[in-house]
């Protein structure tokens, strides 16, 4: 029996770029997600985050490649109600009050939860009869949550679901998922907030350039790829980026940081191979890994 929440297998969407030429937004993803997972997708603007949770959604199909939710095609399960998704835009009507919208979109789904409920888990309860035009950003984007989760899902796909809100509303916002997390749903959102992936996610997936360049445990990403820093001062001449498993280059004063797939081989040859000295191995953040591990082309082959 198929038990995936989600099961992609070498998804591929192709755009058109401006000069008419085409390229792969996604460029062949292969992704299993499991019942119950909290997932952070993670990457830079344009790594095709958005073009992924469309072709998970059914919003855009594959150009190449599959996709199941629940074991169906993506359309299938959003009919079912099995889904509910927070994107970055998505209509909502400045006229209507808050629970008037809530009752709008309630009378689409065939079973939809009790409105109090759903605001209350969208903290919107005392919000119910402002207008939705006079709520602010972050009120907002907890309005689109409300209707996400309306039909009960079991799966909610969150598009950078806290931009918008300043620090103390996005606190709230992730004590909120924290109860729907609690309650068994599997949940996926994207981010640019690597503290927020680092804080709420048990697992990590990173893209870049429309592949995923790492996918672990939160922690084991972040100890993986941050392992691999190593910091040195060079001696005057060498070419830092020929190095053995060298994948990007930075400076800063006169020291070289180095990002490499075996921290261990790159300061062994720096100690015993060169004149390098003032060597650390940092352990970095998860933002040091997801700097090192999106920024650079070859760093996909190799992980
Ligand atoms: N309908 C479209 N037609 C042409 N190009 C597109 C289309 N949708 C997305 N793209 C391009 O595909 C690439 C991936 O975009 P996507 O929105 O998936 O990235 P993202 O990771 O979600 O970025 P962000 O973090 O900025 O939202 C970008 O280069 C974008 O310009």
């Amino acid at each position: 029996m198929n038990t995936n929440v989600i099961r992609a297998d070498g998804l591929v969407k192709s755009f058109k770029d401006g000069s008419g030429r085409s390229f792969d937004a996604v460029a062949g993803i292969g992704l299993e997600v499991g019942p119950g997972e909290i997932i952070g997708l993670l990457g830079p603007n344009g790594a095709g985050k958005s073009t992924l949770i469309d072709m998970v959604l059914g919003l855009t199909r594959p150009t190449r490649g599959t996709i199941e939710v629940f074991g169906a095609e993506p359309l299938r399960s959003i009919k079912r109600g099995r889904i509910g998704a927070v994107l970055q835009t998505g209509g909502l009507l400045p006229d209507l009050t808050v629970a008037d919208t809530i009752r709008m979109i309630a009378a689409t789904h065939r079973d939809p939860l009790p409105l109090e409920t759903v605001l209350a888990q969208a903290d919107l309860t005392h919000l119910a009869r402002r207008r939705v035009g006079k709520c602010s950003g972050g009120e907002q984007q907890r309005i689109r949550f409300a209707l996400a989760v309306l039909s009960n899902p079991e799966l909610l796909i969150l598009d950078e679901p806290t931009t918008g809100m300043d620090a103390g509303a996005r606190h709230a916002f992730w004590d909120a998922m924290a109860d729907q997390a609690r309650e068994g749903r599997t949940i996926i959102f994207a981010t640019h907030y690597i503290e927020e992936a680092q804080n709420f996610a048990r697992r990590i997936v990173m893209v870049g350039r429309g592949r995923i360049v790492a996918d672990g445990p939160t922690e084991e990403v972040r100890e993986r790829a941050s392992a691999r820093t190593v910091t040195a001062v060079l001696p005057e001449g060498l070419d830092a980026a020929a190095l053995p498993g060298v994948i990007s280059v930075g400076t800063s004063g006169d020291r070289t940081t180095l990002t490499t797939a075996d921290s261990d081989a790159l300061a062994r040859h720096l100690l015993t191979e060169t004149a390098a000295t003032d060597l650390s191995i940092s352990t970095g953040s998860l933002e040091d890994a997801f700097l090192a591990l999106t920024s650079s082309e070859p760093a996909k082959e190799q992980l």
